[in-house]
């Protein structure tokens, strides 16, 4: 086994579990009610932020029984690093967002530069009405800007390294099944 898997491994062996797999199905559930009671009758399109958004995505559909459409937008500020720089687009939406309701879904707003570059991108786009959904909301006072929040949030998540649930650690640990936090950070 090579060196770097070897540290993979151990970042893992090492890390705290903050969440586990059920605690966040719970969330992802309550998350669903919330978003059945205001989205239902909206006929959204959802945007999956990869690549993070990835597995709650898949996770969170399933329990959205109503008409939507659905595909992805990629945009990173942090390529597999532990703190962010500029906002880097790889994917923007195909489809007209002209008087749409859009639906952002994405793994964690941390300082939320992201989720607010991609809110402000479909309302230039001409979206009428845009959501966001995260599974995390990282605790910290260093947001966008002050109280920001995402209309849907499954968990509050402590000020640390954050990884599982489609969040990585050097590009690792996306498909773990729970939260974890990253030792001594
Ligand atoms: O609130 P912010 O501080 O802007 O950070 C949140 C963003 O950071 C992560 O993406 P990342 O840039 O790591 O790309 P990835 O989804 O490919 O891991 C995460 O998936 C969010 O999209
Ligand atoms: N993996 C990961 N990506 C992030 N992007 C913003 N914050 C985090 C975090 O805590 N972990």
């Amino acid at each position: 086994m090579s060196a770097d898997l070897q540290h993979i491994k151990q970042v893992m062996a090492e890390a705290d579990c903050l969440f586990s797999e059920a605690e966040v199905e719970a969330a992802l559930d309550n998350m669903a009610g919330a978003i059945c009671a205001e989205l239902a009758d909206s006929n959204p399109i959802v945007y999956s932020v990869m690549n993070g958004g990835l597995i709650i995505t898949g996770k969170l559909l399933p329990k959205l029984p109503f008409p939507m459409e659905v595909s992805y937008l990629h945009a990173t500020r942090y390529r597999n690093k532990l703190s962010g720089g500029e906002l880097f687009w790889k994917a923007r939406a195909e489809h007209s967002l002209v008087g749409r309701t859009v639906l952002i879904v994405d793994d964690i707003l941390d300082e939320g530069h992201t989720l607010a570059a991609i809110v402000e991108y479909c309302r230039d786009a001409g979206a009428e009405k845009v959501f966001t959904a995260v599974l995390l909301d990282k605790q910290h006072d260093r947001k966008a800007y002050a109280g920001m929040r995402a209309d849907f949030t499954g968990l509050d998540v402590e000020d640390r390294y954050i990884f599982g649930y489609g969040l990585d650690y050097k590009g690792y640990w996306r498909n773990a099944a729970g939260i974890f936090a990253l030792k001594g950070h």
